[in-house]
């Protein structure tokens, strides 16, 4: 079952078929490392992408917040006022257009027409009250709220009154010092209490042993792999950026500190040796995380297509908008995308599964509240919500239909939306996957 060519002399020379998955490792690596991850590294530079609004104050809903990371590089920064582009901070261009194309909709423009055509007899007879109260307006939007909630996977903190807009660029992703009971409680009630476990599994290990996945069904699989290969990236991100200038990564002599790839960190991690030979297969649960979410976007590539990214700044927006359109014709061009059509496919169970699946990816949200370092929390909030937003976009069912070529219609947008905050976070967290593939890549030649 090890994918783990015997004769490489890298454990993370990984090779063959990508599970659940029809395209090989390599495949990925050649279309990660050459065509996505330079456009994504150009892209989430933009002031679009770069400001993530967030709560990170929700207390933990499951126990008491026991350990908080005291080390500085726990820390997160939020923004200030004036730090934060103008088109994010209110009246945004959307919710503008939004207003003069509700008032120039063509059905307002037929009545108008029909009215003036009118006599004012059949004024009466026909005459349609289309008037809402305030307060039918108000219970519709809450309608079109609760509906559009239920494809989320996420419980939503960016309307939280202490949410706080976060710029990601200030605050990387890289080696933090979190870790010990607090860290491995996160992960260990991800994996016990929210993945599907083998029917027959007695023992209290939290941790799936690969080899015994197959008792689960492709849903299953599914939602376990996607966990653990957000899980590898996590630990590929601060084993390459990790900080080596202290060697008790608690000093506070340098202020700066020297970051960069620690090939030991990384072999103790993912080497066969010292992880019962699971290593390489979390790794491999890395690629798949990556098609699932590279599939999320190459399907989504027509609502992406026609946002505005609007911060406010017109010629940086449209630079955005050109970069996007870019990197969705490189992802569309992909050959040998993930078939979610494979998955929820037994008509009766499929439903009660799917609404399980929802609920189980819901709590792994919350236990986001619990994590006890700002940056890890930060981080591992965007990318749980990235990874949420394209669990909403495979199996919302809403975009079935939607053939890559054809441009979205107000209705379909009517029909499927994404906030701001979901787009920025897919991007991000599909930037955090492809930059986990470049760098083990990195660290394979390192190994050579
Ligand atoms: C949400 C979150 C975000 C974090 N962000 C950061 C960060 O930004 N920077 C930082 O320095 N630290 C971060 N951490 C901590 C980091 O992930 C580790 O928990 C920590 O470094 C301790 O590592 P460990 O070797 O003890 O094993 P852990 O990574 O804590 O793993 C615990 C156990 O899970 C199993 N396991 C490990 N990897 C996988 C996998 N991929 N798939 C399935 N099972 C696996 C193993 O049995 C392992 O013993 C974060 C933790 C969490 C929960």
């Amino acid at each position: 079952y090890f994918s783990v060519e015997k004769h490489d002399d890298c454990f993370c020379q990984l090779s063959g078929k990508i599970d659940e998955c029809t395209c090989n490792i390599d495949t990925v690596d050649h279309f990660n490392n050459v065509k996505v991850y330079p456009r994504l590294k150009s892209l989430l530079l933009k002031d679009f992408f770069r400001f993530y609004k967030v709560n990170l104050k929700r207390p933990c809903p499951f126990w008491s917040d026991d350990s908080k990371c005291a080390m500085r590089y726990c820390h997160v920064e939020p923004c200030l006022a004036h730090e934060i582009p103008e088109g994010l901070k209110g009246a945004t261009k959307d919710n503008n257009s939004q207003k003069t194309h509700l008032q120039t909709s063509p059905a307002d423009k037929y009545a108008r027409d029909q009215n003036e055509g009118c006599t004012s007899q059949h004024n009466t007879l026909d005459y349609l009250n289309k008037t809402l109260s305030e307060k039918a307006q108000k219970d519709i939007q809450l309608w079109n709220a609760h509906d559009d909630a239920q494809d989320n996977f996420c419980e939503i903190d960016e309307n939280d009154e202490e949410a706080e807009y976060v710029d990601l660029l200030l605050n990387p992703e890289r080696f933090t010092g979190y870790a010990g009971a607090s860290a491995h409680r996160i992960w260990k009630t991800i994996y016990l209490e929210n993945c599907f476990r083998p029917k027959r599994s007695f023992n209290f290990n939290p941790y799936i042993q690969s080899a015994k996945l197959n008792e689960l069904c492709l849903e299953e699989r599914v939602f376990y792999r996607a966990i653990s290969g957000l899980h590898a990236s996590i630990n590929t991100h601060l084993c390459s950026n990790y900080l080596l200038s202290e060697s008790n990564g608690l000093s506070l002599a340098n202020p700066k500190g020297k970051w960069g790839p620690n090939l030991e960190e990384f072999q103790k991690r993912f080497s066969p040796d010292t992880t019962n030979g699971e290593g390489p297969n979390w790794l491999r649960n890395l690629y798949f995380v990556y098609l699932l979410e590279l599939r999320a976007l190459a399907k989504a590539a027509p609502y992406l297509e026609s946002e505005e990214y609007y911060t406010g700044n017109d010629p940086n927006d449209w630079d955005t908008q050109m970069a996007m359109k870019d990197l969705l014709n490189v992802i569309k061009s992909f050959s040998d995308h993930f078939d979610e059509s494979t998955m929820f496919r037994n008509t009766e169970q499929a439903e009660k599964l799917k609404y399980e699946f929802k609920q189980h990816f819901r709590n792994i949200t919350k236990i986001m509240d619990c994590v006890g370092c700002d940056k890890c929390r930060l981080w591992g909030k965007l990318q749980i919500q990235g990874l949420g937003t394209a669990l909403k976009i495979l199996f919302s069912g809403k975009l079935d239909n939607v053939a890559n070529n054809i441009k979205l219609d107000s209705h379909n947008k009517k029909e499927f939306q994404l906030s701001r905050n979901e787009i920025v976070s897919l991007v991000n967290a599909f930037g955090r996957l492809s930059n986990s593939v470049y760098k083990i890549d990195d660290f394979r030649q390192i190994l050579r």
